[in-house]
């Protein structure tokens, strides 16, 4: 009887699957008219295809930039793989002088609360089937027993939850890709036998089993950044989003944990959906590398696919030969993988060939500079990008990254705020800010995170670079323009829960979308008396 649908109208047995969200069933098309109404506000915006066991969403409407597509609860949290002792209850690091050990298990927990939280209870009861309890004595340093715990939570899953268990098991778990991996092997070590073992659960799961949720895991949970450090959780529809370089959906989470997929740009009715697995402003080989060693796939993706990445020469590094004013790009970066090397690198105006081992040696260097840049140091930044604006293309990804930093730190150096900067740096500040914006649009058009902080910034300089400059008549119209430059910075925010900066900033985007209005009345006001 289980297989058979009933009508959401009358609760006749119904055949009819609601095309918008394949959930709902209905009888005829009439009583699916009649239901629109009330189902319209829970009818998914997607559908789920299935290619040989490779499922996608994909869209049955037009979506609008900004619309929410999934919003949905964890099936299941647990510790990250690497971290330090967390409290298992509550996810934040064990605080030494608070903690006190579970009085079942003596997994450290903050308190008693805690200790009862229903995340805590695989563990806890796994630990107290075994016969001893655990003690953890060392804090702030990474320990090896968490390795275990998510994995652990799914077993009990397995073993007491079909329902939760159902939804897990249906996650990729990439054994084939994996088995290859050193990482596979260090996993049966440190996880499947350390599990088996020490839980004495030999009788009940194996080796292959317990690899196989490692791999779910590792392939479809999510970093959740509520608490420090952050947790995993793994999600059942959003697991079947596909990852694209350049995106046109985003993420966030709500306070609760929920995870939110949010349309970043128009997605028109039929288009595929994708998240982006890894940072968009990271340069092609450091995404796909990423990708390859924690997702097991080398991604091929529209952006991938082209090494100009949409004519904005991310990659691309200055041609050093004498008067040339091109620049280097292999002709594909398709053919990186983990044994072979990438075709040589071309000058798009000399011709030039250059090997890629020659153009990894000057990106190694500057990658190191990069790296040894001092923290909030603003002349230590501009100085890299005028070394490095001769050897790299402006929009280049080391130059970005450096820019992306300045545009936030500009401004907001030790007590200091706009209005005490310099005007060379509220300039440079401005160009940043813009540059990035830019950037951003072409090259990850549906990322909103990033994108909201930088127009904040930006609505911010432009309001200022007005104020020091212009004439009551042009600050009216420089005013507006900030208020737009807001407007779309509050749009991409709009979803930030508060316990996040970016939540933060989206207050303050709202409080100063009001203060501008009155700014602007007053500016009115002026201009009208003035010409009286
Ligand atoms: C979270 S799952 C995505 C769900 C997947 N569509 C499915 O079959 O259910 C992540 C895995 O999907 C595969 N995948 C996702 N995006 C991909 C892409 N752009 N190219 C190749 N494989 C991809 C990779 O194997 C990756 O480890």
């Amino acid at each position: 009887m289980s297989g058979l649908k009933v009508c959401a109208f009358c609760q006749n047995l119904a055949f009819q699957k609601c095309s918008g969200c394949q959930v709902v069933y209905y009888c005829t098309r009439e009583h699916q008219k009649s239901d629109w109404k009330k189902h319209k506000k829970n009818c998914n915006p997607f559908k789920i295809c299935d290619e040989v066991l490779e499922p996608y969403l994909v869209a049955t409407r037009d979506i609008k930039p900004g619309e929410i597509i999934i919003q949905e609860p964890p099936l299941l949290i647990g510790p990250s793989q690497v971290t330090v002792p967390i409290c298992l209850g509550c996810n934040k690091a064990i605080d030494v002088e608070k903690f006190k050990p579970c009085s079942k298990c003596g997994w450290p927990v903050c308190d008693s609360t805690c200790e009862k939280s229903p995340n805590h209870i695989p563990d806890c009861q796994y630990t107290v089937s075994k016969g001893s309890k655990v003690t953890i004595s060392t804090f702030g340093s990474i320990h090896p027993y968490y390795q275990c715990i998510t994995v652990l939570r799914c077993l009990y899953q397995k073993q007491f939850l079909p329902d939760i268990w159902n939804k897990i098991n249906v996650l990729q778990s990439r054994c084939s890709e994996r088995k290859s991996t050193s990482e596979y092997e260090k996993d049966r070590i440190s996880i499947a036998q350390f599990i088996l073992r020490f839980f004495k659960l030999k009788h009940i799961f194996n080796e292959e089993e317990v690899l196989r949720i490692c791999g779910i895991v590792k392939v479809n949970a999510h970093e959740v950044p509520l608490t420090t450090p952050p947790y995993l959780a793994l999600y059942e529809t959003s697991s079947t989003l596909t990852h694209s370089c350049s995106p046109n959906c985003n993420k966030t989470f709500t306070k609760n944990g929920s995870l939110i997929i949010k349309a970043g740009t128009h997605i028109k009715k039929g288009e595929q959906l994708f998240l982006c697995y890894t940072d968009p402003l990271w340069g092609t080989m450091d995404r796909r590398r990423h990708l390859y060693e924690t997702k097991f796939f080398w991604c091929s993706c529209k952006r991938c696919s082209d090494s100009t990445e949409f004519f904005t020469y991310f990659n691309a590094v200055r041609c050093q030969s004498s008067d040339c004013s091109g620049y280097l790009l292999p002709p594909t970066f398709l053919e990186q993988s983990i044994n072979r090397k990438l075709p040589n690198w071309i000058c798009n105006k000399c011709s030039c060939v250059n090997s890629s081992n020659h153009v990894q040696e000057i990106l190694d260097r500057i990658g190191l500079d990069f790296k040894e840049l001092p923290e909030k140091d603003i002349a230590a930044a501009i100085n890299f990008l005028t070394i490095y604006e001769k050897y790299l293309h402006n929009n280049h990804y080391y130059l970005t990254k450096v820019k992306y930093t300045l545009s936030q730190l500009i401004g907001h150096e030790h007590e200091t705020n706009l209005p005490q900067i310099s005007d060379e740096n509220l300039a440079r500040k401005a160009k940043f800010c813009q540059n990035i914006v830019n950037l951003l649009n072409i090259l990850a058009p549906g990322e909103s995170r990033k994108k909201g902080l930088i127009l904040f910034e930006l609505h911010a300089t432009v309001a200022e670079l007005g104020r020091r400059n212009a004439d009551p008549h042009q600050l009216v119209v420089i005013i507006q323009e900030a208020k737009k430059i807001l407007i779309e910075a509050s749009e991409a925010l709009k979803h930030e829960s508060e316990c996040f900066p970016e939540g933060q900033i989206y207050i303050q985007a709202l409080k100063n979308l009001k203060e501008m209005e009155v700014v602007l009345i007053t500016l009115h006001q002026k201009i009208g008396d003035a010409c009286l």
